[in-house]
């Protein structure tokens, strides 16, 4: 009686794993299918005429009116407009440039014509010139909306070098500046083009709002720029609320158009952008998020050889250029300037605790060439503005694909060849993990980017195109991402046994009361810990980069996820069993995962640092794949051993 309880007992578990699995199968279905329908929605809209190259939609509050269609925008390109002649001569007289980039002559003719319009523009490509060449082409002046004090600065300098009059309203502002730009708001001689304000600023200053009005009303008021206007929906809901008090410039001007400018938005950001700026029915023009002339390409970190790897490349494939090292910390910044200084680089730190002087000259000897690398954290990012820079290397992930876009995207804003290397740590990927704990999508965000370096099949641009909502034709990379380059250079293993044991060894630590970090999990299940817990483990004989690549792939799917304990001075983070864990358990459930073929670090050495002046060597040593060698390398399932 006993044993047949036992073995409806045994069977009803085994089909209650079952049952789960099944579940699970059906909601990754489920996601499968939202993403496809999405997918198809937009290249029926493709097909329907909308831009393909350059992809403007009308408001969502369509179908009021019409959406903007490919034709409309032909019309836009056009330079036969009444302002056209003034807007070319001022192109090459004010900002000595010859021709427009793509959509900047359309997104100018748009907000010349009274248009409301939301520019989305990777970043480096030149969407302040799409609100600063009208300034300088209609009567009054244009007021801009800038996140940061010593961005607008920036901007103020550039355009000052460029002899137009620009001035800003800030908290440092002497009573005496603000009693002039204040009366030059009204003064019908226009003494300034461009006011660069803070949202604050607005939401605040009653006397600023009243002079708004008043310039409004003479007709001075020519136009409302907000830049980064993605900030309204990232950051007025939380820790710059003033952001969400924009709303009232459209409110108050019903009649002067509105540009917002923005190198990241999603489709979702921007509508809920609009609606924070009451903005009836905007146009969106979205420039193609690729930088065909950028190389993208991941690199394994080895904690031990990754200066030296780094310093080889800036030694050899970048010898005498110019490029930025982005680092974690402020003190990584410090330790990797130092580090390469010692190799005969001339390279130095940036990071926000430094005195604001020693940043400028920082910033200064980079961009005149006195110093090759600046080794920078996240701090050097906006305002940022040189051309030649050739390559961007992340000595440590970014913490999401769109900030890796954007930090990246500083390379090659001249449109000449540059590179964008990331080397990828298993232990950063814990250090960013505690670092955005506390923010809403931080994870899930991070795990995009892990997932982006953990690829090993998929082209890059096509891991970033997700991110944009665009939908990506891989022969469109044009073989500038290391995967579509050198081929698909992977076996498919099965990796199921793996990873029940390393699931057990997480599981044995939990049942004595213990918490494991991801490190003394590698450790121990590699046969490293203690000598109580090596007792009890099934010790690997896999290589400590397989160990790490299977945790890494356990963690995105499910099967471990984060354990986050908190101290008065710091976040640790320990791993514990995640929601799928328990299939494991079913003997049918089975997983794959994609590895990349081990190299040995004498190869990453030599590659490196022979690949001198080409954009195109290998750093980490992977095989060039002839399309042959790809199918089957693809197609092979194997058990590690
Ligand atoms: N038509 C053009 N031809 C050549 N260079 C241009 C053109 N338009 C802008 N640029 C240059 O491109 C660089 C980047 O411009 P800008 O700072 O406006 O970029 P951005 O899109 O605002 O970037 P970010 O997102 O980083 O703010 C500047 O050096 C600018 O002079």
């Amino acid at each position: 009686m006993a044993n047949r309880t036992d073995d409806a007992q045994a069977e009803l578990d085994s089909v209650e794993a079952e049952l789960e699995m099944v579940e699970l199968q059906i909601s990754e279905l489920l996601e499968k299918q939202t993403k496809l329908n999405s997918r198809k929605n937009k290249l029926l809209k493709n097909l329907e005429g909308a831009c393909s190259s350059a992809q403007p939609s009308g408001s969502s509050k369509a179908p009021k009116q019409a959406p903007f269609s490919k034709q409309d925008l032909k019309h836009y390109e056009k330079s036969d407009f009444s302002w056209s002649k003034e807007v070319q001569t001022k192109l090459s007289s004010v900002f000595q440039l010859s021709k427009f980039r793509p959509l900047q002559q359309a997104a100018i003719n748009l907000s010349m014509s009274g248009k409301d319009l939301f520019l989305v523009m990777p970043t480096g490509r030149g969407k302040s010139l799409c609100y600063q060449l009208p300034a300088l082409c209609s009567k009054g002046f244009t007021l801009v909306i800038a996140p940061l004090v010593s961005l607008m600065e920036d901007q103020l300098m550039s355009l000052k070098s460029n002899n137009v009059s620009a001035v800003t309203l800030n908290a440092s502002s002497t009573k005496e500046d603000s009693k002039q730009v204040l009366a030059g708001m009204i003064d019908t001689n226009s003494p300034f083009k461009l006011l660069y304000v803070t949202p604050e600023k607005v939401a605040k200053s009653k006397l600023l709002m009243s002079k708004l009005e008043k310039a409004y009303n003479m007709g001075l008021l020519a136009r409302i720029a907000v830049d980064e206007v993605h900030c309204c929906s990232q950051w007025g809901h939380d820790f710059r609320p003033d952001y969400k008090l924009l709303g009232i410039l459209k409110r108050q001007f019903p009649n002067v158009p509105l540009v917002g400018l923005t190198a990241t938005a999603t489709s979702n950001v921007l509508k809920d952008c609009q609606k924070i700026l009451c903005v009836q029915e905007p146009i969106t023009l979205t420039a193609p998020f690729n930088r065909p002339n950028l190389y993208y390409e991941v690199c394994f970190k080895d904690n031990v050889d990754c200066i030296d790897q780094i310093a080889a490349l800036i030694r050899g494939r970048y010898k005498n250029q110019s490029g930025i090292v982005y680092v974690f910390s402020q003190k990584d910044a410090e330790v990797v300037a130092t580090d390469l200084q010692k190799k005969d680089i001339l390279a130095q730190p940036y990071h926000a605790n430094m005195e604001p002087a020693d940043k400028s000259l920082v910033h200064q000897r980079w961009s005149s060439k006195k110093i090759q690398v600046v080794v920078a954290t996240v701090a050097f990012g906006m305002g940022i503005d040189k051309a030649d820079v050739r390559f961007v290397i992340h000595h440590t992930i970014s913490k999401s694909i769109e900030n890796y876009y954007q930090e990246s995207g500083r390379a090659g804003r001249d449109d000449g060849p540059a590179d964008c290397i990331v080397f990828f740590g298993f232990m950063d990927i814990f250090r960013i993990s505690t670092m955005v704990v506390m923010e809403n999508t931080g994870q899930q965000k991070l795990k995009n980017m892990i997932a982006y370096c953990q690829n090993l099949d998929r082209c890059r641009r096509a891991m970033m195109a997700i991110h944009f909502d665009e939908v990506w034709n891989d022969k469109e990379c044009n073989q500038m991402c290391d995967i579509c380059r050198h081929g698909n250079d992977y076996i498919t293993m099965d990796i199921t046994q793996h990873a029940r044991d390393v699931v057990e060894v997480v599981e044995m630590a939990g049942s004595m009361d213990e918490k494991l970090t991801p490190l003394k999990v590698c450790d121990a299940w590699m046969g490293k810990g203690p000598a109580k817990r090596r007792k009890t483990i099934k010790v690997t004989s896999l290589s400590r980069l397989e160990v790490e690549s299977i945790i890494i792939h356990l963690l995105l799917h499910g099967y471990f996820s984060e354990d986050f304990s908190f101290t008065p001075y710091t976040t640790y983070f320990y791993l514990k069993l995640g929601p799928k864990a328990s299939l494991l358990k079913n003997g049918s459930h089975s997983i794959t995962m994609k590895m990349r073929r081990v190299v040995s670090p004498a190869t990453v050495k030599k590659v490196s640092e022979s690949a001198g002046g080409k954009s195109s060597a290998k750093v980490e040593g992977k095989r060039p794949a002839d399309s042959d060698n790809k199918k089957s390398v693809a197609k092979k399932v194997k058990t590690l051993p």
